[in-house]
């Protein structure tokens, strides 16, 4: 049996809601990307955030952050690609759900993963981020979080999905569970997570 580590029980747990938001462009002649242009085209770039201070910082993700008293996840979604990015996002569409809980800690972060379907503007750099398109067929991996290959195919797809990952600090997965489907039960993926790395 693998070790266990310094897990919360269940009901000790707390969940904090976060956004994360993708925007696509068609590509095309590679110049100027705006005004949604990739919107209902395939999608050949996907514009990420080099986040430049904080948790996460160093690492290349979508534009995102804590859901304000008073707002909604969506709007929360909408603010928080403004701030980072300058991009204003005329319609936002739920891709995914991922619940985040490290080892040692009560705190659970519940991500809502959306795609501005249509957007305006151009993308800056903010204080936070430095926003820099790439190729789908070459996403840095390598300087994302560690879950991000695992989902980030669904997200290409739009397939919904939710997921539940399970870290040691800030590198290591010790278990994650994903399921298609935009609104699993929390309690029944972490369960199957957590026996599965009870049988690993
Ligand atoms: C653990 N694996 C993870 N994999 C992929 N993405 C993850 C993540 N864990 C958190 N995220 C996202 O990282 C952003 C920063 O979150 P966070 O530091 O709370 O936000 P931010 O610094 O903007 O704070 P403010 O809300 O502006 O105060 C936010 O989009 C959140 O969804």
């Amino acid at each position: 049996m693998a070790q266990q580590g310094n897990l919360t029980p269940a009901d000790e747990l707390w969940m904090k809601d976060l956004t994360l938001v993708f925007v696509f462009s068609g590509g095309g002649d590679g110049g100027d990307v705006g005004d949604g242009e990739g919107v209902g085209l395939p999608r050949k770039r996907v514009l990420l955030g080099m986040k430049k201070r904080g948790f996460g910082s160093d690492r290349f993700n979508g534009f995102g952050g804590k859901v304000e008293p008073g707002e909604t996840v969506e709007q929360g979604a909408v603010r928080e690609l403004k701030e980072e990015s300058f991009l204003d996002a005329q319609a936002m569409e739920p891709r995914g759900q991922i619940y985040f809980e490290f080892e040692g800690s009560p705190k659970v972060l519940h991500v809502h993963v959306f795609e501005a379907t249509a957007w305006t503007g151009d993308a800056a750099e903010s204080d936070e981020m430095r926003p820099e398109w790439f190729d789908v067929a070459s996403i840095p991996f390598d300087r994302m979080w560690a879950d991000d290959r695992f989902w980030f195919p669904r997200l290409l797809a739009a397939t919904p999905f939710t997921g539940y990952f399970l870290f040691r600090g800030e590198q290591t997965i010790l278990t994650h569970v994903l399921e298609d489907g935009g609104d699993v039960s929390f309690d029944r993926l972490r369960t199957t997570a957590l026996k599965q790395l009870q049988e690993q």
